[in-house]
């Protein structure tokens, strides 16, 4: 009799007899099978209800119904511009170089979940084990080293293992602990050779290696800003073949720097979980960041165990940002019995001009304080005017920003760019790709701002143009652009509150003459914008992105989909360094007209 079995069967039944090694394997739905069941191939792979049959042997006696439940594995639907969708890019280009294919890697997910050894235990224990002496190939967009090992059950296969701290050229120990069909996820336990490119001695946190916040502090600074000058390019390589193969982009400029490394975040959220089935906490849990995995290659006990590890200083926050996390981790300390779920607390640096002969207590307003003093914590600056900056941590609260000279205010939980040092170099670049080509100075001048926040590249490149147009979807930033213009006594602005996409149904100016600024979130832009951004037309676009991915596939489509969109070129492609000592990367795309 011909017996047809889903695949995740056979293989189950393969690997058990043949690759195992074991002497007899328990699997007794399979046995049954063996015994003279069909199951329809079309079944389906994770819930097989086997037919009553009639068992044509002694007795006649019908065979009884029995159903097999098998754990389903239920991959999760990612968006392929989010860090596992890029993953795969990678994955398939490890593959190419190393001569393998996909059949190769890929996990049997169905064993891992269902089977058992003959000593019972489950089959991921054999996937989920150490190994020695791992080179680590290459480093992804997310920071985690990449390596191939053997496949413990099925030895002729291999497995793509992501290798969180480590670098190419590192021989690592590690632990798997959880396995996808195409990749494993393991943890650092141990550095066997440095890689050349490792320079331990600059990391600067205690909770390097474990901390899920940065991922480069042991490169130098002008290997990470190497790092994502080829973050930027791969991104291309991935999500903008066409271009790539048409050679229609440009070279890849240098990464800008951001003039300070350390002490920059001026918003952290350190959180805390509520532990399962408790409703009222004991003790304190831990306050701070995400842990990224269970590694121990550096050694120490900084932050704890937990998911969340506990966290008292953070090395790229500034020092007001610190202070607000000293303050407010001892009030978490005093009243953590009062929360009834986990929580997260904001802290938002906020800056304020110190007026001469004042005390600068009567100048502060709200912010984190010292328990102890009951005093709102704050720090004395002297750029070119005194300024006072207290750590604010109510999301509705009022905070101001100064960047080239201009006055930003928004609320302290809306978004606004967290590394106030790299903004004067920013909207200088972006004020400076928004010039149209053959322009008089006579000759009008407009811009589009499309989700334009709270006014920041409006407002600094409101010099320039004869007019802005800002739109936003968040109406609390819209008004605030308007505010910030009124206090920056900047009159061209304008700020509608509503969707990109219906913009350009509401411009009026001519589009030879208006330059437009795209500054989306991670998601990028959807085709209805783009379409209609072709239709209209503009005479340049500046694009910046803080995910290089969607905005690579955004200008595929652009240039490539869109009717009008194939009169532009891709003037010039860089990366800012939003986040140093993180993988994280901000990208500017300028197109012109061709
Ligand atoms: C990355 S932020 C940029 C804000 C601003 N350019 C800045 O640098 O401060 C993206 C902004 O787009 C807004 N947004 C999201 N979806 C939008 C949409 N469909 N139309 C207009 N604005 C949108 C968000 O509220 C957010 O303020």
């Amino acid at each position: 009799m011909l017996i047809s079995r889903p695949r995740s069967l056979q293989s189950i039944a393969r690997l058990s007899l043949t690759q195992l090694g074991f002497r007899i394997v328990h699997i007794p739905h399979i046995r049954n099978m063996s015994a003279g069941t069909t199951v329809d191939s079309s079944t389906s792979e994770h819930d097989l209800k086997r037919p009553v049959m009639e068992d044509k042997t002694a007795n006649h006696r019908p065979v009884k119904t029995r159903k097999v439940k098998l754990k389903k594995y239920k991959a999760k639907k990612v968006d392929e511009t989010s860090p596992l969708g890029v993953l795969q890019f990678e994955i398939d280009e490890l593959l190419s170089k190393e001569g393998l294919t996909r059949e190769q890697i890929l996990n049997d997910m169905v064993a891992v979940l269902n089977h058992k050894d003959i000593d019972d235990n489950p089959m991921s224990s054999h996937y989920h084990r150490e190994v020695s002496d791992v080179p680590v190939l290459q480093i992804g967009a997310s920071g985690d080293g990449l390596a191939v090992i053997s496949n413990p059950v099925e030895t002729e296969k291999k497995q793509v293992v992501v290798v969180p701290f480590a670098l190419p050229g590192d021989v690592v120990r590690i632990r798997v602990f959880k396995t996808h069909p195409y990749f494993v996820e393991s943890d650092l336990l141990e550095v066997l050779k440095n890689s050349p490119l490792r320079q331990d001695d600059l990391i600067k946190c205690r909770y390097f290696g474990k901390c899920a916040g940065c991922q480069f502090q042991f490169l130098t600074y002008d290997e990470q800003l190497k790092l994502k000058k080829e973050t930027v390019f791969n991104a291309y390589k991935y999500f903008a073949p066409q271009l790539l193969a048409k050679e229609m982009l440009p070279v890849v400029g240098d990464t800008v720097a951001s003039p300070k490394m350390f002490d920059y975040r001026t918003k952290l959220t350190p959180h805390f979980d509520m532990p399962k089935k408790v409703s009222k906490l004991e003790e304190r849990p831990p306050l701070g960041f995400g842990q990224k995995g269970r590694p121990s290659w550096r050694n120490n006990s900084s932050g704890g165990t937990k998911s969340i590890l506990d966290i008292e200083e953070c090395v790229i926050g500034t020092k007001i940002i610190n202070e607000g996390m000293a303050n407010e981790r001892k009030r978490f300390e005093r009243d953590y019995k009062n929360y009834k779920r986990g929580a997260t607390i904001l802290l938002r640096e906020n800056t304020r001009v110190l007026e001469a002969g004042k005390p600068v207590e009567d100048q502060l307003g709200e912010g984190s304080q010292n328990i102890t003093t009951g005093q709102t914590s704050f720090l004395e600056v002297m750029d070119d005017k005194p300024l006072a900056k207290t750590c604010v941590t109510k999301s509705r609260q009022v905070v101001t920003e100064y960047i080239n000279g201009y006055t930003f205010e928004f609320s302290a939980g809306e978004f606004f760019q967290n590394n106030n040092s790299i903004l004067p170099k920013v909207t200088d670049y972006v004020c400076s790709n928004l010039q149209i080509a053959n322009s008089k100075p006579e000759d009008p001048h407009y811009l589009v701002d499309a989700y334009c926040g709270s006014g920041l590249f409006s407002i600094t490149a409101s010099k320039g143009v004869d007019k802005v147009i800002g739109v936003e979807v968040s109406a609390d930033s819209v008004s605030f652009a308007e505010r910030n213009a009124k206090a920056n006594g900047v009159k061209n602005c304008e700020f509608v509150v509503g969707k990109a996409e219906c913009i350009f149904a509401s411009i009026d100016t001519p589009s030879d003459r208006t330059s437009v600024i795209l500054d989306p979130p991670r998601k990028g832009c959807d085709d209805v914008f783009l379409k209609q951004l072709a239709e209209y037309n503009p005479a340049r676009i500046v694009y910046i992105s803080c995910n290089v991915h969607s905005q690579a596939r955004d200008m595929q489509y652009f240039l490539q989909e869109t009717e009008k969109g194939k009169a532009y070129k891709i003037e010039s492609l860089r990366g800012f360094d939003f986040f140093p000592q993180t993988h994280h990367v901000e990208s500017v795309c300028v197109l012109s007209r061709i």
